[in-house]
């Protein structure tokens, strides 16, 4: 497994969300009806699920169904099973389904939940594709109040499932009582953030002038301030805002979205039949190494750089013969080797598609 670092405890001010947040659902509920979610790579993920042979088909990030209005439309025979854990997207599921009776099977829940949720939906072995779009939705974006966005302010929340798990911390509740060196690590490890030490730092100092970061505002600020200056360079050379890393960081692991992505493969492993496919759209390095790791058949806790030969040197010192045939036993078979990314033009329609990767993988025992 992932390094979990689940060291902290709801606070008194989270369970007062809780208790407000249904007081206001209903306005929230109606400028959900107005966002949306570009889908990224659509025609290509459409092709590469191989929908039109397909017969059950599980969307297992559903956001604004983008994706999943595709496949519909795709075949008609097919039916999609459309998971999510955010209360806005089941809504939205419910939505499609009155659109597509009797083909569109709404849940809701997270993958680590999903193992009591689909035995009445589904039987192991029998999709025949299953499909990943990781990370948030632009619905969670753009609606300042989920607290996702750097750049509309809003309360520090990101919680994917809304107020869905009472108890759940928000962005802010991590901040706020988060220990010096697990904030580092969390800046560090989720975010690959270099000045992560300086930044835990300072969120320290700033509980004895403010007590408690709120705003996506006053964070961003702080992670700014720490690092001297508002804007800098991603991987590609693009301007992004000195605090995206901090932002992706936090979500990450109020979200535990490492280990539920890790989890999330094994199930769709146990789900799908044999031939069957499973389609990964990834949005960072964290999410790819997860996906790739388990198309390559290599454990998570092995060293990160190791690749499959060298695994295979390692395996020989150690196993039998008879066990290395066991060892080799390859799950998946990873269906091209190089990676599929965005057109130029799909990237500047749609630059939150900049950053994706996609791979796909058969089953094959
Ligand atoms: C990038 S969006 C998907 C967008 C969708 N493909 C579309 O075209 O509208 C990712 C969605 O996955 C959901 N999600 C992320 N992690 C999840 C998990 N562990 N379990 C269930 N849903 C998850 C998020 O709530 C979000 O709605």
């Amino acid at each position: 497994m992932i390094p979990l670092l689940n060291f902290l405890r709801p606070s008194r001010s989270m369970r007062m969300i809780n208790l407000l947040l249904p007081l206001v659902k209903s306005s929230q509920q109606t400028l959900y009806a107005k966002l949306s979610h570009v889908p990224v790579l659509a025609e290509e993920t459409i092709e590469i699920m191989n929908v039109r042979s397909a017969s059950i088909v599980m969307d297992m990030t559903f956001g604004g169904g983008g994706h999943s209005r595709k496949i519909l439309e795709t075949s008609n025979s097919v039916k999609v099973i459309a998971v999510d854990r955010d209360p806005v997207a089941y809504l939205k599921a419910k939505e499609l389904a009155k659109e597509f009776p009797g083909r569109v099977q709404p849940i809701l829940g997270k993958y680590s939940e999903l193992r009591d949720l689909l035995h009445k939906e589904v039987q192991p072995g029998n999709v025949d594709c299953i499909l990943f779009d990781c990370g948030s939705s632009s619905m969670q974006y753009d609606d300042p109040d989920r607290g996702f966005s750097i750049s509309k302010d809003g309360p520090l929340d990101m919680r994917m499932d809304g107020d869905r798990i009472p108890g759940q911390l928000t962005a802010a509740d991590v901040l706020a009582n988060g220990e010096e060196s697990d904030l580092a690590k969390i800046f560090k490890i989720y975010g690959e953030e270099k000045y992560a030490k300086k930044i835990a730092r300072n969120i320290i100092e700033s509980r004895y002038l403010l007590q408690r970061l709120r705003t996506t505002k006053e964070f961003a600020s702080l992670v700014a301030n720490s690092i001297g200056y508002d804007t800098r360079s991603d991987k590609l050379d693009r301007p992004t805002h000195s605090a995206t890393k901090c932002f992706q960081a936090l979500r990450i692991f109020v979200n535990n979205e490492l280990n539920e992505l890790d989890f999330g493969l094994h199930l769709a492993y146990k789900y799908l039949r044999r031939g069957g496919r499973v389609v990964a759209l990834t949005f960072h390095s964290l999410e790819d190494r997860i996906v790739k790791r388990h198309f390559l058949g290599i454990d998570m806790d092995e060293p990160i750089n190791q690749g499959i030969g060298q695994k295979m040197k390692n395996a020989q010192k150690v196993y039998s013969k008879d066990e290395l045939e066991s060892y080799y036993e390859k799950k998946w078979s990873v269906l091209f080797k190089e990676i599929i990314t965005p057109s130029d033009e799909e990237v500047r329609i749609n630059p939150r598609s900049r950053s994706v990767k996609l791979r796909c993988a058969l089953k094959i025992e």
